[in-house]
């Protein structure tokens, strides 16, 4: 059994039960992690007001931040609100000790104003973050109110949202990830934008009516730094989280707690599709109104590609030469990818043999990378990564009528490839794998269960790694394919592998 990640709240406490360390105690244990918490106020309230803040001394909450240290050290620490200057001061020294012990992820929650509109922090707080908190942060979510109190700036549609988060990141925080729950740039969506420095994102939930929102900002940061606890790479937290308070506004829907606005839901690990946001693409025209519209993205842009036969495709050989191909359609096998890496001048004629091939078999073979020769040449379809959606011409490959199957690597790339709604979803690298270099990009077994999940109906690939031992538990999340190279490559007896893949994926 693996011990349970401890994550840390330093946070106020809610006396109503919907914010604060509750909200995040709550949403440590939803997402399978032991919530830890240093209060930094005790404050009064309930759904309609708060009553007084009694923030607690710098010496109080140090001790028990020095507590937790002694025998709780965290995989992930969640701030929330820091109700003055002083406890700012003391909690950016505290985790900079902390770090001389080890790195953690800090995600902070620049809790300012409730929804109610009083404010919770004293003065000058703003001035202590920017200086002494923010350079030890991995991430801050503020909302549309905190972006403008920390930036310093009024903050209206989508362009100077972004302006003013590359601002704020260029503080000293490693990424920030604006909430946009106080606003709607396009009716009906809620979209976060996250910048870190390289990369910036538009991650669109739908608006749900409901008076239960209490407590969102403080479950999505708790959920964000349990998501960091358990492995997750940023992207794949931030949108983890969204969905797990997606679930909770959906679901927690009409508990009708209290007077005023009542807590939102915690429902548990966001198991279902329509609670994930969607990644926006630069090259989707809906991409005008968030400011981050690509001319040349929407040229090369299609969406919808042919459903191959099956959504169960099988064992999935990928391989390095015709003959190979040949050799595993002659022993049954249907699905089959040619993968040439340094191409010297013959490209051309190796994928114009595959494809004769491939019609002669009746196979549905992909063409990695060459996505043009494979259109020249007819063929079944492409396969193509992330980096290969950057520069390919995805309109062309439709117009030719080609299939398209897309690598992803995590929760973050499947949304975004789903967005495509492509051919079929290879999930990788399961396992670490001496083929290619994955090291970083590693999902497991639970986290492909997890994304399999989300597309019971989708053909979904799995590689990385597989080999026949750990097939079963790999097809065991329903995966209706494994793609392969050096479990058929280098078995010893290759056609009595591809006999005990085909037998387990059978059905
Ligand atoms: C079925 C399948 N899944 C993933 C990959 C990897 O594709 P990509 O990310 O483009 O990397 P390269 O294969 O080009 O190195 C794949 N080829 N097939
Ligand atoms: C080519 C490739 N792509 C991966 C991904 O995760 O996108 S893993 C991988 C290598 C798969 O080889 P093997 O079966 O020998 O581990
Ligand atoms: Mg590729």
């Amino acid at each position: 059994m693996q011990n349970k990640p401890i994550v840390w709240s330093i946070a106020g406490s809610d006396s109503g039960g919907g914010a604060g360390i509750q909200a995040d105690l709550l949403t440590f244990a939803d997402l399978g992690c032991h919530g830890c918490t240093a209060i930094t106020a005790n404050t009064a309230q309930n759904t309609r007001e708060v009553a007084a803040i009694n923030a607690v001394s710098p010496e109080i909450l140090l001790s028990q931040l020095q507590a937790l240290q002694r025998d709780l050290f965290p995989s992930a620490i969640k701030i929330g609100l820091l109700a003055n200057g002083e406890q700012v001061a003391a909690v950016a020294k505290f985790l900079r000790g902390l770090r001389q012990v080890k790195k953690v992820p800090v995600v902070y929650d620049p809790v300012a104003v409730a929804t109610s509109g009083a404010a919770l922090t004293e003065g000058s707080t703003g001035e202590v973050v920017l200086r002494e908190l923010l350079p030890l942060c991995d991430l801050i979510t503020p909302n549309l109110h905190e972006l403008e109190w920390l930036a310093g700036t009024p903050v209206g549609g989508a362009e100077q949202i972004a302006a003013a988060a590359r601002q704020l990141q260029s503080r000293g925080c490693a990424a920030v990830l604006v909430t946009g729950g106080h606003s709607e740039i396009v009716s009906g969506e809620i979209a976060d934008l996250l910048w870190d420095g390289e990369r910036m994102d538009w991650l669109i939930g739908r608006k749900i009516a409901t008076g239960s929102t209490h407590g969102t900002g403080c479950t999505l940061s708790s959920a964000i730094a349990a998501s960091l606890a358990l492995g997750y790479p940023l992207r794949d937290a931030c949108v983890v989280a969204k969905a797990t308070v997606q679930r909770g506004l959906r679901l927690g829907n009409g508990e009708n707690i209290g007077d005023g606005s009542g807590p939102v839901g915690h429902c548990g690990w966001p198991g279902e599709l329509e609670d994930f946001p969607q990644v926006l693409l630069p090259a989707e025209e809906r991409a005008k109104k968030y400011g981050c519209y690509s001319e040349e993205a929407n040229a090369r842009f299609a969406q919808g590609f042919p459903q191959p036969d099956s959504n169960r495709l099988g064992l999935y050989p990928v391989v390095d030469s015709t003959d190979w191909l040949e050799r595993l359609a002659k022993l049954g096998v249907r699905t089959l990818q040619l993968r040439i890496k340094n191409p010297d001048t013959g490209l051309r004629a190796e994928i114009e043999r595959a494809v004769a091939i491939g019609r002669e078999y009746d196979l549905r073979l992909f063409i990695n990378d060459h996505w043009q020769p494979a259109i020249d040449c007819g063929a079944y379809g492409v396969h193509l990564g992330q980096e290969d959606l950057q520069t390919a011409d995805l309109a062309a490959i439709k117009n030719a009528g080609l299939k398209l199957g897309i690598s992803t690597h995590g929760f973050y790339e499947l949304l975004r490839a789903h967005r495509y709604r492509p051919s079929y979803l290879a999930i990788g690298a399961i396992f670490a794998t001496s083929t290619k270099d994955m090291s970083g990009q590693l999902q497991g077994v639970d986290k492909l269960a997890r994304m399999a999940a989300l597309l019971p109906d989708y053909p979904l690939v799995a590689i990385g790694g597989i080999n026949l031992q750990r097939a079963p538990e790999v097809a065991a999340t329903g995966v209706g394919s494994i793609a392969v190279v050096t479990a058929v490559t280098q078995a010893a007896d290759c056609a009595q592998a591809v006999c005990q893949f085909q037998d387990l994926l059978v059905g």
